[in-house]
């Protein structure tokens, strides 16, 4: 055919063609190098992105990089994303990384390299991608960083409201995976190992107590519930009048009324860890300083008994035997200046609280006005209290209930500490004749108590000393039988041993 090519001028055609792009290529080349050669690297780079510019139609995205690191320090908006999008992972995502420490309770989650997310913030779409490239530099590592792409109309709205919701919500995934730990201060077996003291050593707090298991005046509870709540919230208001983000709680009332219980509760609220501090054990002001400096925030610092540590503390005073060093050269405003002096200057969002069975006889510092928050009464078993420890021991209401009625007006007559209460609660499964047990053991107290009343009444007041050594012993056959529940909380725990004449605490 006339129109048809022959293959020799086909043959003609491509190779002129070729030869053509082979001399633009070797002159895109030759231009390429003089560029390099001749024009800067950085105008040459702006030259590139302006070209792009204006070859690249335009996106209506807007793209946000959010590297892991700010300089040295870790980037708060990737490790809130990073925890945040556990929790967003959709059924489509193809790779993930899953990680757990020994002591983590959960599986950790995370994207894999190149994965991407979509969020829904309102009427926002957003995509989450993480990027992972080589570290330009040799040796620094993979460089990890978030790109979090929407439409550019919504800048303001990311950047005010989506990243704040962000960086709340891994807040509260934290806090939940969170293990609240119990720090007790490690004490060495020399009094000479001075490197040792004054260091904390922890354990993973499990104690069950929170405040639905609390049996105390529900008006109180609430009462401190709402007090903890506002303290948390009130950063902003502690900075503004000048005072140091920290809430004291005094707690005081006979043995078993709850005042550890309480502590493990707050404690679990808040999720903050306790610093348990046996003041018998801190020799110095100096060592005191370094022992609390040492805390973390977001904690609780527990001072128990702190009618018995005045004795520990009145030591360098009363000293009788001159022989025998002075073990403390503390006094209770000491410690108390220190907590003000140190808490005042670092430290956010701490907790004192110090427990006393005899509030009559602590040092008047500890009560002075300002000093600590709020005085919490932990009083014997109350009607409410005792309904709520039947609803939790034995899963009964007071609906038509026989025992109910009765027990109330025992429990008005009889001093019942919640522990004793509790204690009989526990002897067995069959509620109706745990009640009966109750019942039996209110009405011999309540006639015990009648007893030495009348004793009192006859032969005068019964003597401080013997009343002491009522409650000691009282208190001694209650710890026999409700040791094992007291053994992560108290400081007479099963951690002491007996080491010569001092009963020392093992160290963890
Ligand atoms: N208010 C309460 N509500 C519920 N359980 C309680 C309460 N008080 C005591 N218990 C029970 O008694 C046990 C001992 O209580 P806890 O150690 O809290 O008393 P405490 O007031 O700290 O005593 P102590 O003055 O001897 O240190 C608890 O583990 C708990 O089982
Ligand atoms: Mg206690």
């Amino acid at each position: 055919m006339a129109s048809m090519f022959s293959l020799s001028e086909i043959s003609k055609t491509s190779s002129t063609l070729f030869s053509a792009y082979a001399s633009f290529a070797g002159s895109m080349m030759l231009v390429r190098s003089m560029a390099n050669e001749l024009i800067p690297h950085q105008l040459r780079s702006y030259l590139f992105s302006t070209f792009r510019y204006f070859f690249t139609p335009l996106s209506p995205d807007l793209t946000l990089a959010i590297d892991e690191k700010c300089g040295m320090t870790k980037n708060q908006v990737y490790e809130a994303a990073e925890l945040y999008l556990s929790t967003k992972i959709s059924p489509k995502t193809e790779r993930l990384k899953v990680s757990k420490t020994r002591k983590q309770k959960h599986f950790t989650i995370a994207i894999e390299n190149g994965e991407t997310i979509v969020d829904q913030f309102e009427d926002v779409k957003l995509t989450w991608r993480l990027v992972c490239t080589e570290g330009q530099k040799p040796h620094s590592g993979e460089k990890r960083l978030f790109e979090l792409s929407f439409n550019k109309k919504h800048r303001e709205k990311i950047l005010g409201f989506y990243l704040p919701y962000v960086l709340v919500k891994a807040e509260e995934i934290r806090n939940q995976d969170r293990m609240i730990k119990l720090y007790s201060r490690q004490c060495p077996f020399s009094d000479d190992d001075d490197d040792r003291r004054g260091s904390w050593g922890s354990i993973i707090l499990e104690h069950p107590a929170t405040f639905d298991t609390l049996a105390m005046d529900p008006d109180l509870k609430k009462m401190i519930i709402d007090d903890l709540e506002r303290f948390l919230g009130r950063k902003e208001y502690y900075k503004k009048v000048g005072k140091a983000w920290k809430r004291g709680y005094l707690l005081f009332g006979p043995p078993g009324t709850g005042k550890s219980s309480l502590v493990a509760a707050m404690a679990n609220y808040l999720k903050f860890d306790i610093y348990d501090l046996g003041l018998s054990s801190v020799r110095s002001d100096a060592e005191l300083r370094r022992t609390l400096l040492s805390t973390s925030n977001r904690s609780i610092l527990l001072i128990e008994d702190i009618d018995c540590s005045s004795e520990v503390l009145g030591r360098q005073v009363g000293k009788k035997n001159k022989e025998e060093p002075a073990k403390s050269g503390l006094t209770l405003s000491g410690i108390l200046n220190c907590i003000d002096g140190l808490w005042s200057s670092c430290g956010d969002e701490r907790i004192i609280v110090f427990t006393t069975n005899y509030k009559d006889r602590i040092d008047p510092a500890l009560l002075r006005p300002g000093r600590m928050d709020m005085h919490i009464n932990m009083s014997y078993c109350t009607p409410d209290g005792f309904k709520l420890l039947a609803s939790n021991y034995l899963n009964i209401s007071s609906k038509h209930n026989p025992f109910f009625g009765e027990i109330d007006g025992l429990l008005k007559s009889a001093e019942a500490t919640p522990a004793e209460v509790a204690e009989e609660l526990m002897k067995t499964d069959d509620a109706d004749v745990a009640l009966q047990g109750l019942v039996s053991f209110l009405k011999r107290k309540r006639d015990e108590d009648n007893e030495t009343k009348n004793k009192a009444t006859d032969g005068g007041e019964v003597p401080p000393s013997i009343r002491r050594l009522n409650e000691i012993v009282s208190r001694f056959k209650r710890l026999k039988t409700d040791g094992d529940k007291r053994k992560i909380m108290t400081t007479k725990s099963k951690r002491m041993v007996k080491g010569g004449s001092r009963l020392r605490r093992i160290p963890y």
